[in-house]
This record gives C-alpha cells, sequence and structure tokens, in this order.
C-alpha cells in the first residue's frame, strides 16, 4: 500500500476505481448523459435477456424524479432549514433580487400581453414571492432519478447476481456472438454513479424459467476491491411464476436537458426492435410535468437469435491462441485446432500441423506446445488461406422489421431496404442493413441518419461515425433524383457483428478508418437509392401529368371567352371577307352561335372533356409501355389481428390488386 500519493508513488487502481475515475469512457460524462446511458444499459439488458430466451420482449421502464428533501430523507439525512442565507450559491442580495424580480415582472406583463392579444386567459403569477428555502431549494437544487426497469428475459442466477451486478467486468457475454452487451461494465456504471451520486444501493429483483422463487438484492460496489457488498438477498415466492428481472438505481440525473434524448433513443430502439412492446413513464415531483409514452409491439416475427460461434483463425491474438491452448479439452493439436476455430476442417488441421515443423507433431496435446511453437502456430493462422466465416451465425434485423419500424413510427411517403452480403472485418462476419425513406413530418428536410449497431441506436458522435460520414459524403444523393437539402430524407444503417468495431467503451459510434465497413455501408446505401430512383421517377412523371393537367384546365375559362367573342364578332359581321373558305362544320359552328345554341359555357364544357380525354390516353399509354406487370407497386404491411392467418390467393380490385405474402 502506498504511504502518500504522489507522483512517484506506485498505485494501482480496481477496475471499479479506473472506470470511477474515467466514468465519460463509458459514457457517463455529466448527470443529464449519465440518466440517459443508465435507462440505455438497462434497456438492453433486457432485450439481450428477454431474445435470449426466445420471449417476445416486453419492457417496462420508469424514471421518477427524486427532489433533494425525498432523497435526504430516504437516505435518513435530515433536511434542515438554512440558517446563513449566504453561505450557498444561489444567495442574493437585495440589490440583485430587486433586479430579478423587475425583470420577471417585465417578462410576465409581456407574456399577459401577448396573451390577451391572442383571446387566451392570463396566466396570474403570484409576483414577489419568498420561497421559503431548505436544504436541496434554490437555483444550485440538483435533482435525481430512480430508473427502474422491468423484462421478462432469462433473469439471472441466484447465487450469481452479487458478481454479475457488483463486480466490474463480469458478464455473461463475452463469447463470441451478437450481443448488444459486450463489456461487462454498463449496469455496474449505473451502480458506480449511483454510488457516487446519492449513495444508494441498486435493488434487484430476478426469476428464471422453473425456479419457485424470486431473488431480491440489495447491493452495492466496494469500488476500491471491485467486489459486491451485499445488503441483504432474500429468495420470496412466486405464486403467479414471473420471470425476468428488475432493477431499480437512484441517482443523480438531468431530465430536463436529457428528456428529448431518452424519447428519441426509445423511439430508435423502436423501429429497430418492432417486435418488442416498450411502456415508458417519467414521474415528477409536480404531476404536470409527468409523461408517459407507450410504442406498441407492430409483429410477433421476431429475428432468429445469434448463434454462438468459434473464432475465425483470421481472429486471433497471439493471447488468445497461448489461452486456448492451455484450456483446451481436445486431447491432440489437430483435434484442438479442428475444434476450437471456425473455418478449420480437419484436412486442413492436418496440412497446418505438416507446416509448423519445428517438433510439432498432429498427436501432441495443445498443452505441450512451448512459446515459440504457439509463436508459429499464431503466425500461420494469420498467414494461411481459410475461408470468410458465412455469417450464419449473425441475427440481422431483417429488411421486414426494418421497413415496418420505419413505416411505424416514422410514417414516410416511400422507404426502401436493403440487406448487404457477408462482409468480414479481422476475422468478424458482419452484416450491413439499410433504408432511405423519403418523406415523413417527423422528419426534418435534409439527410436525417439514424444508426444502429447490434439493434442498439446510436445518438452520440454522429459526426466521426461511419455511417453518417458516408450518408453525408460518399453518396451522391442528385444521382438518384433525391434533393438532399429539402427532400426529408430517412437514411437508417443497421450493421450486426459479433464485434463491432466500436469506438471506446461507451458504444458511441464506429470509426471511419475500416475500408470493408465504408464499402458495405456505401454499397447498402447505394442499393436502397436505386430501388427509389425508379419509384421517384414514376411519381415525378404522375405529377407533371397532374400539373399538365392542372395547367390546362386553368386556362379554359379565358380561351373560351377569348374563341367565344371571336366567333361572335365573325357571325355578326359575316365571312365575306374571310381569305379562307370555311368548311361546312365551321358554319355549323356559327350558326349554332347565332342561334344561341353554342354559349361560352358549351365552350368551357368541352376544352374540359378534351383536356380530361388526353389526360386519361397519356395515363392508358403510360400503362400499356409500363405493362400491367410492372404497373405502379407499392408494399404495405397489414398487421395480423391473431398470430393464425392465411397468406391467401391475390384479391383482385378493379383499382389495384393485393397479395397477401409470407415475409421472408
Ligand atoms: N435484465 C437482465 N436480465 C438478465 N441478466 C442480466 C440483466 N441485466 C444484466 N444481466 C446480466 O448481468 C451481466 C452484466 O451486465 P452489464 O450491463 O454490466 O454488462 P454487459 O451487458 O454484459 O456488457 P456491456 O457493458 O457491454 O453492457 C450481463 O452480462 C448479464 O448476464
Amino acid at each position: 500500500m502506498p504511504k502518500k500519493a504522489g507522483t512517484d508513488v506506485l498505485q494501482q487502481k480496481s477496475p471499479a476505481e479506473f472506470f470511477a475515475d474515467n466514468k465519460n469512457i463509458a459514457g457517463f460524462d455529466n448527470p443529464g448523459k449519465c440518466l440517459y446511458t443508465t435507462v440505455r444499459e438497462l434497456v438492453e439488458n433486457s432485450l439481450d435477456a428477454a431474445e435470449s430466451v426466445g420471449a417476445l420482449p416486453d419492457i417496462d421502464i420508469h424514471i421518477e424524479e427524486v427532489s433533494q428533501k425525498r432523497l435526504n430523507s430516504i437516505r435518513g439525512v435530515s433536511n434542515h432549514a438554512r440558517l446563513d442565507e449566504e453561505l450557498y450559491n444561489d444567495f442574493e442580495t437585495e440589490a440583485v433580487k430587486k433586479k430579478r424580480l423587475a425583470k420577471e415582472a417585465k417578462e410576465q406583463e409581456k407574456l399577459e400581453k401577448a396573451q390577451a392579444k391572442k383571446g387566451e386567459p392570463t396566466t396570474a403569477k403570484a409576483k414577489d414571492t419568498e420561497v421559503t428555502k431548505g436544504a436541496g431549494a434554490g437555483k444550485s437544487a440538483k435533482t435525481f432519478y430512480t430508473v427502474r426497469v422491468k423484462d421478462n428475459g432469462m433473469g439471472m442466477p441466484h447465487a450469481d447476481i452479487p458478481n454479475l451486478l457488483g463486480r466490474v467486468l463480469s458478464g455473461t457475454k463475452y463469447g463470441i456472438k451478437q450481443t448488444r452487451g459486450k463489456f461487462g461494465l454498463g449496469a455496474k456504471m449505473a451502480l458506480i454513479w449511483s454510488k457516487m451520486s446519492t449513495g444508494l444501493p441498486i435493488e434487484v429483483w430476478s426469476a428464471r424459467r422453473g425456479q419457485s422463487f424470486i431473488s431480491h438484492y440489495r447491493l452495492d460496489i466496494d469500488i476500491h476491491k471491485n467486489e459486491p457488498h451485499v445488503h441483504f438477498a432474500k429468495m420470496n415466492p412466486n405464486p403467479e411464476g414471473w420471470r425476468g428481472a428488475e432493477l431499480s438505481v437512484t441517482i443523480l440525473g438531468n431530465w430536463q436537458y436529457y428528456r428529448a434524448k431518452i424519447i428519441k433513443y426509445l423511439r430508435q430502439i423502436a423501429v429497430i426492435t418492432p417486435y418488442a412492446r416498450f411502456s415508458f413513464r417519467y414521474t415528477a415531483e409536480e404531476d404536470k410535468n409527468s409523461i408517459a409514452v407507450n410504442f406498441h409491439r407492430r409483429t410477433e416475427k421476431m429475428p432468429q437469435p445469434p448463434k454462438d460461434t468459434k473464432h475465425h483463425p483470421a481472429s486471433v491474438d497471439l493471447e488468445l491462441v497461448k489461452r486456448l491452448a492451455a484450456s483446451s479439452k481436445a486431447s491432440t493439436l489437430h483435434k484442438f485446432l479442428a475444434s476450437e476455430f471456425s473455418n478449420i476442417p480437419k484436412d486442413l488441421a492436418g496440412r497446418l500441423i505438416d507446416e509448423m515443423r519445428a517438433g510439432v507433431e498432429a498427436d501432441m496435446a495443445p498443452q505441450e506446445l512451448d512459446g515459440k511453437q504457439i509463436m508459429r502456430l499464431h503466425q500461420l493462422l494469420h498467414e494461411a488461406k481459410f475461408k470468410d466465416p458465412d455469417g450464419a451465425h449473425l441475427s440481422p434485423a431483417g429488411e421486414y422489421n426494418l421497413r415496418l419500424g420505419i413505416t411505424k413510427e416514422l410514417n414516410p411517403d416511400l422507404v426502401a431496404t436493403h440487406k448487404g452480403d457477408v462482409h468480414v472485418l479481422e476475422g468478424h462476419a458482419f452484416i450491413v442493413e439499410a433504408a432511405v425513406s423519403i418523406g415523413g413530418k417527423l422528419l426534418k428536410p435534409g439527410i436525417n441518419v439514424y444508426r444502429f449497431a447490434n439493434r442498439i441506436p446510436l445518438l452520440f458522435e454522429g459526426g466521426s461515425d461511419v455511417i453518417t460520414k458516408t450518408a453525408l459524403k460518399r453518396i451522391n444523393w442528385n444521382l438518384y433524383k433525391i434533393n438532399q437539402s429539402s427532400d426529408r430524407v430517412g437514411v437508417f444503417v443497421s450493421i450486426v457483428s459479433t464485434k463491432i468495431p466500436y469506438k471506446g467503451a461507451g458504444k458511441e459510434y464506429i470509426a471511419d478508418d475500416m475500408d470493408e465497413m465504408v464499402q458495405a455501408v456505401k454499397s447498402s446505401l447505394q442499393q436502397c437509392c436505386l430501388q427509389l430512383k425508379s419509384k421517384i421517377t414514376r411519381q415525378l412523371a404522375a405529377k407533371e401529368q397532374q400539373q399538365r393537367r392542372k395547367n390546362l384546365t386553368k386556362f379554359i375559362p379565358n380561351a373560351a371567352s377569348a374563341i367565344f367573342k371571336v366567333l361572335q364578332t365573325m357571325t355578326e359581321q359575316g365571312t365575306g371577307g374571310a381569305k379562307h373558305k370555311l368548311l361546312d362544320e365551321d358554319h355549323g359552328v356559327l350558326t349554332g352561335i347565332k342561334q344561341r345554341r353554342t354559349t361560352e359555357q358549351t365552350l368551357v364544357t368541352k376544352l374540359t372533356e378534351h383536356v380530361e380525354r388526353i389526360d386519361t390516353d397519356m395515363a392508358l399509354e403510360y400503362q400499356m409501355q409500363q405493362g400491367v406487370a410492372e404497373g405502379v407497386r407499392a408494399q404495405f404491411f397489414l398487421v395480423p389481428l391473431s398470430a393464425i392467418h392465411e397468406y391467401g390467393p391475390e384479391l383482385k380490385a378493379c383499382v389495384c390488386n393485393i397479395k397477401l405474402l409470407q415475409p421472408a
């Protein structure tokens, strides 16, 4: 142990201490961001937990505002009235107070005038109200929040709960599998922050399938030792057979500044997870500020769950090879290579061993490999040719879910989706899915980028991210008849992989420096744009036609009146002086006018009929050119009323055909 702290004194930190000192690395930058990241980490754990047992996620999220005063009573700290006002940050001298009140009165007067102008009732405000300030009152007051997230997932084994939630860098998601969580850090960071800001422990309820009790824990973390500290643990009866987990943590936060981000996050997670139900409630100390938002489940079709896979030879480092060899249960080196790695079939394992030489035999135990032999093996694994991972173990959201989520949450005019091929980055397979939408009231004019990685929305650091940069700089939107500044364009890209190359443990963005990733994102977006281009071209043609008709129709009254006047003059003056001889039908027209059978209104009616006929003829001609099969098609999704429904024959009507297709 160091005797005294100083720059030249050797000190050691536990992982918990490190992350407590550097919270920003994990996305816990300031109170508002801490509130956001806490919600996010707990929701993502819940989604992982529900999907891992194949349950359609049902997630309740509740944020409850807790004033300093209430927090103090929870903690048993007494709330004293202030004795020495000048001691506090928010103390105002008489002069400052007078100035503030005058300013407030002026603003109030302005507001009342504006309301009176609009005919609205004026909101009376008590002027010069003196608030009795106790502990936690005034503008320096902080606000705390209890965040509670409940799910219907797999729950946690009773005995593992302290380690899973009270020891930094512990978790069940370190395997080679696509999961939202990866680092074994998120929930513990929420606990560390609660410990740092309120000193309150985390509370946990959990029940697993086949378990007759509900585990109930209250625990915190010994940051110095990186160990869980259990306040109490109980096994309560579970008469209703509930399964899932519920976590509750009380932290310092800032709802006011991060409210929009939290709602945006939930809206985006609802886009990428339309098979989940999210119910969100915010309870404020003042009831009028409370809100509730529900994101309903729109489909019961969940993507195939991701599967565990093995290390691809191209993805292993020297340390990992050493560790795998030391811990392998395979009896021979040959079996070790063929069983611990993906894409090394038996014959290739034999060839690799032959290639290693240096005293290496196929039937030696992997633990017998010495340091140099391990180095040789590691080198060979990176130099030899192996098949790429096929990506079958990944679980992309699917074009159906992506489209459904976008349509449901943003209601755009057009959407195109595309699922890219499997690509590989450092031995890890990845798939890029993309969607591009046009229109919809919720989007601003311009390019609106939505980023997802392993089905998590990424909301921060957009400027440095590969998806944003590709959408803004590498796509020539004009080529696809999309106006990048005036059209409301939604760009949605979802990347799934066993290893998302995040920059930082906060999982906020993917860097732009990997060519494989850049190309895959670009190509998926281009494919969406190509689909949109043909739809937009058709829409533009239809619009042009409509405009032409509108223009012609607009001039009919004037044209009819002018023609009528000419014809009237001709009838009145006779046609004796005409240069050209009139045809019989022309005489007919003039006679009609003379006898008042043909009026100006007759001309209006005839011209209108003519414009409409031309319009119909052009539409028919267009339809003939396109062919019936190429007629205007739009995909839309119907939500079945029950889980059992049939994809029956095509429904034919005079205006459209509807065919119910089983989603791919
Ligand atoms: N709601 C839950 N249901 C079931 N298990 C959970 C739940 N929340 C957490 N866990 C378990 O606790 C472990 C630790 O969670 P934590 O959030 O600290 O890290 P992680 O999700 O593994 O990784 P990351 O830091 O990347 O989010 C998880 O791996 C999981 O096994």
